[in-house]
Order: C-alpha cells, then sequence, then structure tokens
C-alpha cells in the first residue's frame, strides 16, 4: 500500500499525525480506488430511481429480488458483545460526550460522525483521536473542561462501541485520492478501522458500525465489498464486522430483506431511523400532490398508520433472518433545569419505549444520558432475563405496499405555528451546524440533520403543493420569507445582539432559502452548508 496520489489539504488539527500516518492514508486509498467507481454509478441510480418515483408517484417490492424474499437464510451469529442491545445512546464524538456516553451505563454507544456531527475538519479528525484514546483503555481518554471539571473514564462496565460513519452522499474535502474527493462515510469507516479493528478483535470485541441513509440493497453491497476489502487488507478475519443498517429512506423500506441479505456475514440488525424516514418520504413523493403531504412536523408520530406500518415489518424482516430489530429516537430531551419539560420528556420516552419493546422491537435510542434508565426499564419489563427477543417473529405482521404508502391516513393540521417552528428550528440548527455543533436542543427537542431535513423538506413542499395554513394564508416563499425575518428577530431577541453578531445567521438563512425555497430541490441540506465549513 503506498500513500502515491493522496493528497490531504486544510488546517492541521492537534494529533492529526497519529490518525493520518502514511499507512492509514494508503489504506483510505485502497477502500477509495476499490469503492468510487460503485459508488458514483449508485449515487447517479438513485437519481434515475427519483425520477422513476417521480414519474408514477409509487414505490413496490423488486420483483426481481423474490427469491431472496423467499429463501431460507439467515444473518451471522451475533457477537458476545452485540447480543444484549435494550439501550442504545447516541452521540457525537467530541471528547467531553465521549467520555460522558463511556459512562452512561447503556449497552451500545452510536459514536455519530453523521446527523448529530458537523464535519468540520477538526472534528472529523479528533473524533477518530478520541475513539483511538477509547478503545486503547490505557487511561489516556480524559478531558478537563473551561469550567474546570475532570472528566474520565470510571463506568466498570462500559458500552460497546458502533460507529455510524457519513452517508455515501458525502464527501470529505480535506483527502484527495487521485485528484478526487474521497467519500466522507470511507474515511470515518476507515479511519476507524484501521487505527482499531485489531485492538477491539484481541479484546473480543469487534469493528462494528450502523450504517446510515442507504438508499437501496445495491448500496448495502457496496458496504459489504468496502468490509471485505478492509478485512483482507489488515488480515482481520472475514466476518469479523458488524453493520446495523439504519432503514430510514423510503426506497430501502422496500429493500430490508435484500439489505440484510447483501450484509449476511456481516449484518448485526437494522434500525428504524425514524426521522430521516420522514424526510425520505417527503422528498420522494414531494410533488405527488395532497396524498403525500404531511402536516406539522411534530404531530407526526410513530403510531401514524404509515410509520406504525414500517415499524412493525421492519421487527418481523429482522426476527425471520436472525437479525436485530432497534427502535429510533424519540426526540424529546429531558432538562435538569426546567422540571416540567423534563417531567413531559420522560413521560413521551418512557411511552415511546414502552411501544417498541411491545411491538418486538430488540433495543432502542436514546439521546441523553438521563434517558438510558428509562429506556432500559421499559425494555427490561419486556425482556426480562432474555438478552433479546429474536424468538418474537410476528408472523402476524401483514404489511405491503400500501400500508407503506399510506401517507394520506396520517391526521394533524398545517398551522401557521407549525411553519414558524419549521422555520425557526430550521435556522438554528443550521447556525448550529455551521458553528460546529452537529445536535442541539431546540425548544426541548433534540434536533439534527435528520430532524432539520424534515423541517425545510416540510416547507418546500407545502410551497409546491398550494397548501393553506389553519389561518387561511397561503404558504408561498414571500410569506416564508416574512416568517424568516420575524423568527430571526425572535431569535436576536432571546440571545442578544452581541452573541446574534457573532452567530452565523446571514449564513443559515441563505442555506435555509437555498433549501427550502428554490425551485430545484437540494437533495440534503448539508451538501450546501458543507461548503460553508472548514
Ligand atoms: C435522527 C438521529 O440520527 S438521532 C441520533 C443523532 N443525534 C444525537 O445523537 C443527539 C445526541 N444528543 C445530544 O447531542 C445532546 O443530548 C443534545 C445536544 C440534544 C443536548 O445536549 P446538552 O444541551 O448538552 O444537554 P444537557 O445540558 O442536558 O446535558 C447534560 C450532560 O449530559 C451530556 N450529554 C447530553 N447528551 C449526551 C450524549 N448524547 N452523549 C453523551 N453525553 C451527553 C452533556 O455533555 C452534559 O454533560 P456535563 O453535565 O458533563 O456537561
Ligand atoms: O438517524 C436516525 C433517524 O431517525 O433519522
Amino acid at each position: 500500500m503506498s500513500t502515491t496520489g493522496v493528497e490531504v489539504s486544510g488546517y492541521t488539527v492537534e494529533r492529526q499525525e497519529e490518525v493520518l500516518t502514511d499507512d492509514a492514508l494508503a489504506f483510505l486509498a485502497e477502500l477509495h480506488r476499490h469503492a468510487q467507481p460503485t459508488r458514483r454509478q449508485l449515487l447517479e441510480r438513485r437519481k434515475e430511481r427519483r425520477a422513476e418515483i417521480a414519474r408514477t408517484g409509487t414505490l413496490d417490492f423488486l420483483p426481481e429480488t423474490q427469491d431472496v424474499r423467499d429463501g431460507d437464510w439467515k444473518v451471522a451469529e451475533a457477537p458476545a458483545d452485540l447480543r444484549d442491545r435494550r439501550v442504545e445512546m447516541t452521540g457525537p464524538t467530541d471528547r467531553k460526550m465521549t467520555i460522558n456516553a463511556l459512562n452512561s451505563g447503556a449497552k451500545v454507544w452510536l459514536a455519530d460522525f453523521e446527523d448529530s456531527h458537523a464535519p468540520t475538519w477538526e472534528l472529523v479528525i479528533s473524533g477518530q483521536v478520541n475513539l483511538i484514546d477509547a478503545q486503547s483503555g490505557d487511561g489516556k481518554l480524559t478531558y478537563d473542561s473551561p469550567e474546570g471539571k475532570h472528566y474520565e473514564v470510571t463506568a466498570d462496565e462500559q458500552p460497546t462501541v458502533v460507529l455510524r460513519p457519513r452517508g455515501w452522499h458525502l464527501d470529505e474535502k480535506h483527502i484527495t485520492v487521485d485528484g478526487e474527493k474521497i467519500a466522507g462515510g470511507l474515511v470515518d469507516f476507515g479511519l476507524y478501522f484501521f487505527h482499531n479493528a485489531r485492538g477491539l478483535v484481541d479484546r473480543g470485541s469487534g469493528p462494528y458500525f450502523y450504517l446510515p441513509k442507504m438508499e437501496s440493497h445495491l448500496e448495502a453491497r457496496l458496504w459489504n465489498d468496502v468490509f471485505v476489502k478492509a478485512q483482507d487488507l489488515l488480515g482481520i478475519p472475514q466476518g469479523t464486522v458488524r453493520a446495523t443498517v439504519l432503514i430510514e429512506t423510503i426506497t430501502a423500506a422496500f429493500e430490508m430483506e435484500e439489505i440484510l441479505y447483501e450484509l449476511r456475514d456481516h449484518a448485526s440488525g437494522l434500525n428504524a431511523g425514524r426521522w430521516d424516514y420522514l424526510f425520505s418520504v417527503i422528498k420522494n413523493f414531494r410533488e405527488q400532490g395532497r396524498d403525500f403531504v404531511l402536516p406539522d412536523r411534530n404531530s407526526v408520530g410513530m403510531t401514524v398508520p404509515f410509520m406504525r406500518a414500517y415499524s412493525e415489518l421492519l421487527v418481523r424482516t429482522c426476527h425471520k433472518r436472525g437479525a436485530f430489530a432497534i427502535g429510533g429516537m424519540a426526540a424529546f430531551i429531558p432538562s435538569r433545569k426546567d422540571p416540567e419539560a423534563n417531567e413531559k420528556a420522560m413521560a413521551k420516552v418512557h411511552e415511546d419505549k414502552a411501544r417498541e419493546a411491545g411491538d418486538g422491537y430488540d433495543g432502542s435510542w436514546v439521546a441523553h444520558p438521563d434517558l438510558v434508565e428509562i429506556c432500559r426499564e421499559e425494555f427490561t419489563k419486556v425482556l426480562g432475563d432474555r438478552p433479546n427477543q429474536l424468538d418474537r417473529t410476528r408472523e402476524d405482521v401483514r404489511v405491503g405496499a400500501a400500508e407503506l404508502l399510506d401517507v394520506r391516513s396520517t391526521p394533524g393540521d398545517i398551522t401557521e405555528a407549525g411553519l414558524r417552528n419549521d422555520v425557526s428550528v430550521g435556522l438554528q440548527y443550521i447556525q448550529s451546524w455551521l458553528s460546529g455543533t452537529g445536535a442541539a436542543g431546540i425548544f426541548n427537542m433534540m434536533e439534527d440533520a435528520a430532524t432539520a431535513e424534515i423541517s425545510r423538506s416540510q416547507v418546500w413542499q407545502w410551497i409546491h403543493n398550494d397548501i393553506a395554513l389553519d389561518d387561511g394564508q397561503k404558504v408561498t416563499p414571500d410569506l416564508v420569507r416574512r416568517v424568516i425575518d420575524e423568527e430571526l428577530q425572535k431569535i436576536k431577541e432571546t440571545v442578544g445582539e452581541d452573541v446574534f453578531e457573532k452567530g452565523r445567521w446571514q449564513d443559515a438563512r441563505d442555506v435555509f432559502e437555498s433549501v427550502a425555497l428554490a425551485d430545484d430541490y437540494v437533495e440534503f441540506l448539508t451538501l450546501p452548508a458543507y461548503e460553508l465549513i472548514d
């Protein structure tokens, strides 16, 4: 392996030389050359598929993979440290959060380079440094906050680490191979694998991953090829990697079995990535008229018919194939300062986790350490001493294309308050992301790239489908611009002029307008936003 053809640009991050060694860069180059031609084709295929949905206004299960759905096969057996996944905590990989996550008592920690991560070069590299320190277990992972608090890992039992790399659509602009930008996901996966896989295996664990935003089983096949190549290059036994796939696009919901099949030697399960799923439903059916127009974002829960169908089909599919079904994120975050908001969030999370456990899920996600015990409690009520409920095969579930696409039965109104919430959340989140924070508590909700995508897509959809709000106003670009002015003014009054001036509000406004108001729908808000960060 050699570094010929590899260029690294941008500023130098502390301890970058430990992460971007020549051998690590050469490894990334091998992965890139192996995967990039197919990645390019698959990204083109996404566009063709979208054009087809725009033309037909529907989707169905693939006729050409009927034999996979009918076949008798199972995914690989779970390694010991991924058998009990009743509570998984997600979060960014900055140093403090890494330590807090490892001390959280969760069974799994999703170390996130995706929806809760703003991929500045600093965070891409320092996240890897933190994970190397965490894995080495030599006490190096400490942090002293500016407020004088010392952090170190003290928990006797630490969560199993599962890394979520960026999706296939995002490039990493600071590394090129043969003049072409490398996929951000390959950087996140490759560096973690290169530096930690061997040590993890030696300690009885392994390199484990969550795979985001896939749109087809062919994209899962590409990840599988990458795993095979990576294991081969480093002499790690084939079948060591484990991957849990987020089913968070409407097209992937029609290919759950095929996705597990492609990854069967490395598959661990599927996760119901509910927020991106809602985004994907709006995105794909955005010009199909009222049958696909969703009401206010915060009124669409997991019990509306099309979300229920997807979530039950996921459990059925997983357990038929011996794979884990992992629930999604209840976006209510606790507040240590506001007891009323805290109580409300706790009650909502109890309800959400109880429903998932009752439906047959093997575990679920929480976004905050104060929610770990709630999730554990609700799952333990159902699981008891069993580590999971793979035995609950849910043969009663009957979900077809009609149920998955039944958006029209979603109850709820489209309101002025809903529009204001979408606009304000969109602006606040993008401002936060551009400032280097990829997850934020806004109006007592966890907001990240996925939830912000729903907000801006909903605004786009309402404009393009001639929607009138509850007060009779039609949603137009002019109305949205006026709401942006007013919401920015409110934010300025709340945070104060000085703080506001230091923020990136004009950039946030420009990005929001480009992804919510432009006629040409932008595929991901992080694409134009990435141009504005270093
Ligand atoms: C759609 C999806 O993809 S969901 C998955 C992606 N999204 C996420 O993972 C969101 C993760 N959650 C978070 O980032 C945070 O909880 C936020 C931004 C929502 C709220 O964070 P804060 O405003 O810091 O919350 P709060 O002040 O209550 O935090 C209390 C403590 O818990 C810690 N904490 C909060 N969330 C987390 C987390 N997810 N992981 C680790 N530690 C956390 C904070 O660092 C803080 O620590 P400290 O007391 O040592 O300073
Ligand atoms: O990534 C998870 C989601 O809910 O979206």
